[in-house]
């Protein structure tokens, strides 16, 4: 069974670092961080504001990102081995894709192909804060975080909430040791519900997958590639 958990939300939330922890712990787990397909700088707009626009979608090249996980569904096996991770004999059914991003939920033809969707916050003043105490490949002029990232984060986040999109919030403000605990056990959880889903029986034959974990788009219209997540 293949499973894509998206580790979305706000800059500076814990995303990475949940996502590191993750990593090492499911089997099987391979992933793909949104960072990586920032455009390069010179293709960066700069709005009206005089700031480089780096928070909005359009900064990423997010068909490249789709061609990567695409090519994970295609063989996440082969993908594996070429990322080294190596296969556990014991999982070996289990296929795990984590996707780390800013700008998860805002893409539409991904928006249907995760399993679960978590997003986390954190308040704005401590969002500030640790943003303030990062080194980014670009370091952010003076003004930025209140000037753009902030208010590109509430404009993303309020549209993907009016079009519906589940997601599952996780409070930043937890201990690492907390989130990733909630969060394994929550990915757990959905993979021993699943091969029970699907483990077909005599008497009652596996069912096709419900409303709990696949999907959970609000709009009904069929999802670009769906994974076979049963
Ligand atoms: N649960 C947490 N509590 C406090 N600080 C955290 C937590 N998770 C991550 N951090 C710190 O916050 C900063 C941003 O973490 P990171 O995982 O890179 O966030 P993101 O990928 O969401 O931008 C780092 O300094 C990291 O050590
Ligand atoms: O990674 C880069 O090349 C890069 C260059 C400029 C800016 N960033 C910032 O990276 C942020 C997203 O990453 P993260 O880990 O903070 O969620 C986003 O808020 C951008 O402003 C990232
Ligand atoms: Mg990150």
């Amino acid at each position: 069974m293949k499973l894509i958990v998206g580790i979305g939300g706000v800059t500076n939330g814990g995303k990475t670092t949940l996502t590191n922890s993750l990593l090492k712990a499911l089997p099987n787990c391979c992933v793909i961080h949104q960072d990586d397909f920032f455009k390069p700088q010179d293709q960066i707009a700069v709005g009206e504001d005089g700031f480089k626009q780096w928070d909005v979608l359009e900064s990423l090249d997010m068909e490249a990102m789709l061609g990567t996980v695409r090519a994970w569904l295609s063989s996440p096996q082969k993908f594996a081995r070429a990322h080294g991770v190596s296969i556990r004999p014991d999982a070996a059914d289990t296929d795990i894709l984590i996707l780390d991003g800013f700008l998860l939920y805002s893409y539409r033809p991904m928006v249907d192909l995760y399993s679960r969707r978590y997003f986390l916050t954190v308040p704005y003043e401590e969002c500030k804060w640790r943003r303030s105490t990062r080194n980014y490949t670009v370091p952010d002029p003076p003004g930025l975080f209140d000037g753009h990232v902030w208010p590109m984060y509430q404009k993303y986040r309020r549209e993907m909430e009016a079009d519906g999109v589940e997601v599952v919030y996780l409070d930043g403000m937890k201990s690492r040791e907390e989130l990733f605990h909630q969060v394994l056990q929550d990915i757990q959880n959905s993979l021993l519900n699943r091969s029970q889903a699907s483990a077909p029986t005599p008497a009652h034959p596996a069912r096709p997958q419900g409303p709990g974990l696949g999907g959970g788009h609000r709009a009904a219209r069929p999802p670009a590639s769906q994974p076979d997540t049963v």
